[in-house]
């Protein structure tokens, strides 16, 4: 029998007041994954967020973490770290204070020192938050979330206004987290980030799911690229329609591996020579600036 997951949400409907923010989000998170939950500005991945965290109660349907309620405090908020999008910092606290408070009402045990090393801000133990850059505050947000190495980790933009170096930290810190068995929640607009990281991923546009799959499955609803051009003398290309301008080809494809090679053995065989070839797989960026356009089949939902 296979465990339960970490995260069950059925969120029918999430309202502020008359405006529908979600509507018919249906998603679980398993033990040991990274989901990332990605959409255009206002799709509603905070409010959802705020769901899991306990914060929020769904309008109707519901949602459970560790099995239970997430607004259970005492059994589900200790075993969750939580990186809000806006710091949540006491700002009249040193640094060390902070995190003593946020370990202290955790719950978990940890030590200050070790949590203020991972995020480079032992030096800064004395200093009050007031005083912090904002990417020295959304690593301390970081290391609040971190604290007492959490089952869960609830990350909402945590690399926004971080430089490469505190973003590479970062990551290093969660992938040694999920290591030992850590389950991550995400939010980003950097979609690199979560192409690179995340075992999942559910799009969301205007309140509910454009998409939901793995990268492979969410890259794969738009075709691939080839480009090239043809020398003048070249003899004409069988298995593609006319160029776009003069020789110059721009194809698009649902399979590149094969299309690319009956290119090349076709230009092998005829001796031609094809310049400014290029060959590139669909990028996560391009599902997401295909919302709303007709060429992604939505909803497309894929487990
Ligand atoms: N407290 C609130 N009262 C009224 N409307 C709200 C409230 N909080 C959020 N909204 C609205 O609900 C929608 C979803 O907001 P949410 O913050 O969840 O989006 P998001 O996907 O996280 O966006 P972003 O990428 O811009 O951070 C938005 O249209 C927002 O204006």
């Amino acid at each position: 029998m296979s465990a339960s997951p970490v995260i069950e949400v059925d969120q029918r409907n999430l309202r502020y007041g008359e405006f529908h923010a979600v509507k018919d989000l249906s998603f679980q998170v398993e033990r040991g994954e990274l989901y990332a939950l990605l959409g255009t500005n206002g799709a509603g991945k905070t409010s959802t967020l705020e769901v899991i965290e306990g914060h929020r109660d769904p309008s109707s349907g519901r949602a459970r973490v560790f099995g239970k309620s997430p607004t259970n405090r005492r059994e589900v908020r200790s075993r969750m770290g939580i990186m809000l999008q806006e710091s949540g910092i006491a700002q009249d606290l040193t640094v060390a204070e902070t995190v003593r408070l946020i370990g202290h009402i955790s719950g978990r045990q940890d030590s200050v020192e070790r949590v203020l090393n991972l995020v480079d801000l032992a030096h800064k133990g004395g200093t009050r938050s007031s005083q912090l850059s904002g990417g020295e505050k959304r690593r301390l947000d970081f290391a609040a979330a971190v604290y007492g190495r959490p089952e869960l980790i609830i990350l909402d933009e945590p690399t926004t206004g971080l430089d490469i170096q505190s973003r590479d930290a970062l990551w290093e810190t969660v992938q040694q987290l999920r290591e030992d068995g850590a389950t991550v929640v995400l939010t980003t607009h950097y979609l690199e980030e979560a192409q690179q990281r995340a075992d999942r991923i559910g799009l969301m546009h205007q309140g509910t799911f454009h998409l939901q799959g793995t990268v492979s499955d969410l890259t794969r609803t738009l075709p691939a690229s080839i480009q090239f051009s043809l020398p003048p003398d070249a003899p004409a290309l069988p298995m593609w329609p006319a160029p776009l301008a003069g020789r110059s080809y721009s194809i698009e494809t649902f399979a590149l591996q094969r299309d690319l090679k009956n290119l090349l053995e076709w230009a092998d065989d005829h001796a031609v020579e094809l310049s400014d070839l290029s060959a590139a797989p669909t990028r996560l960026d391009d599902v997401f600036r295909a919302i709303g356009a007709e060429s992604v089949p939505s909803p497309l939902l894929v487990r």
